[in-house]
């Protein structure tokens, strides 16, 4: 059987370097970490299943807190997260959403990533989840805490990688 392993084709030494370092962005972590869980999922279920795993990026931590989040939020707070940034350049932040797909146990889970972009804020807004309060998307002057849920769901990290998770499962429909 042919391998299943998705290959990037080109013979451009400057477009690889640029593919690579952008993925790399996105936080080889990140993309471990949500392999792992699918893989592990699959298994456990005997059959076909999807996860997903959110993180929150600082870019003044290169990418930290990341999937760690979930750990700092428990330990830290919204005002110790906050406090993390004291002292750095930017407060600039990104969530990023990774749903995995995997067919069922051995098969390798399929990635779909959603990111959105913003900074990190006095909590402002709702409490009900998690780092919604002190997270604040570009260009909304609210934070995903102050939103309705359907603004909070046309912009988030969650939306977007759904929408390319969406895609791809309807391909296998056919
Ligand atoms: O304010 C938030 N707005 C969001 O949109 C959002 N999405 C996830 N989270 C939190 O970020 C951590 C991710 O960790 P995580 O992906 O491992 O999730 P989890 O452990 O809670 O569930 P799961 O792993 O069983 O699916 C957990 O603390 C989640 O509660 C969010 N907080
Ligand atoms: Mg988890």
């Amino acid at each position: 059987m042919a391998s299943r392993k998705l290959k990037f084709v080109t013979g451009n030494a400057n477009k690889l370097r640029e593919v690579r370092a952008i993925l790399a962005q996105s936080g080889g972590t990140t993309r471990e970490v949500a392999t792992a869980k699918c893989r592990r999922a699959a298994e456990l279920l005997g059959g076909p299943c999807i996860t997903e795993d959110t993180a929150l990026c600082f870019e003044a931590l290169n990418g930290l807190p990341g999937p760690y989040i979930k750990y700092f939020l428990k330990e830290l707070g919204h005002d110790g997260l906050n406090k993390l940034l004291v002292g750095f350049p930017t407060t600039a932040a990104w969530a990023l959403c990774t749903f995995a797909y995997s067919a069922g146990p051995g098969s390798e889970p399929i990635l779909f990533e959603g990111r959105t972009d913003g900074h990190v804020v006095t909590a402002r807004g709702d409490g009900k989840f998690g780092w919604d309060p002190i997270f604040e998307p570009n260009g909304t002057g609210q934070t995903y805490a102050e939103m309705t849920p359907e603004k909070k769901n046309s912009l988030s990290h969650r939306y977007r990688a759904l929408s390319k998770l969406q895609e791809y499962l309807s391909t296998l429909k056919e």
